[in-house]
């Protein structure tokens, strides 16, 4: 049986994103709560997750905050991941030791970066571009010749019209968009995420 790639759809704001996220097929919504236009307040997330089934994952975004301040709003919003996405030290992670929270690690793709999946504790990796949430491609083709292996999400500029081929080329398990499925910066197009799961899930 061949599973389907993983599809996390992040950034997302309102009650209506999230409801087009889940009804397009969506394995994990995302919400940021850090500076960024896709910003969010843990207390406005929590009544956003009831449309939320038990089997997509809720996940909370987080860059250039403490590790604790992490933990601390994503367990005020309720939701069940954390993604810490930058330069996060080994022992940002260790802080949510005994936390019941599941871990991404967002990080860029540079010749110094541990690419083994749980070096830092972590149950999924992420690979974005060097601007996290800016809606540029990087260079895949490193991917190709030497990809990781096991739960690896691939972001970073991906939209419903070039998902298909950066699957093909870097074979992640998952993927994960917010740009790529937007209007405008922050607002989301809910057609346009129909579209980007449709092409991924098709792969
Ligand atoms: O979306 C943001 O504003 C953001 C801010 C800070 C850290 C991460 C952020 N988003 C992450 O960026 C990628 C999506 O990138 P793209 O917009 O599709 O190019 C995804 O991992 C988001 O979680």
């Amino acid at each position: 049986m061949v599973l389907s790639v993983f599809v996390k759809v992040c950034g997302l704001r309102t009650q209506e994103d999230v409801k087009a996220a889940v009804a397009a097929g969506a394995d994990a919504v995302g919400f940021v709560f850090t500076k960024s236009a896709r910003k969010v307040d843990p207390a406005a997330v929590r009544p956003l997750l009831a449309d939320v089934p038990d089997n997509v994952l809720t996940v909370g975004v987080f860059a250039g905050i403490p590790a604790a301040d992490a933990a601390r709003i994503a367990h005020e919003a309720e939701v069940q991941a954390v993604q810490l996405h930058g330069d996060y030290p080994r022992g940002a992670f260790e802080e949510f030791d005994g936390l019941p929270f599941r871990l991404l690690r967002a990080t860029t793709l540079t010749e110094d970066t541990d690419v083994t999946v749980g070096a830092y504790g972590e149950e999924m990796l992420l690979l974005d571009s060097p601007v996290a949430g800016s809606g540029e491609r990087w260079d895949l083709s490193v991917l190709a010749r030497s990809a990781p292996a096991g739960k690896w999400l691939l972001a970073g500029g991906l939209s419903p019209a070039n998902v298909a081929a950066a699957i093909e080329t870097a074979k992640p398990w998952g993927v994960d968009v917010s740009s790529g499925v937007e209007s405008a910066r922050g607002v989301k197009d809910h057609e346009l995420i129909r579209q980007f799961v449709s092409a991924a899930k098709a792969v």
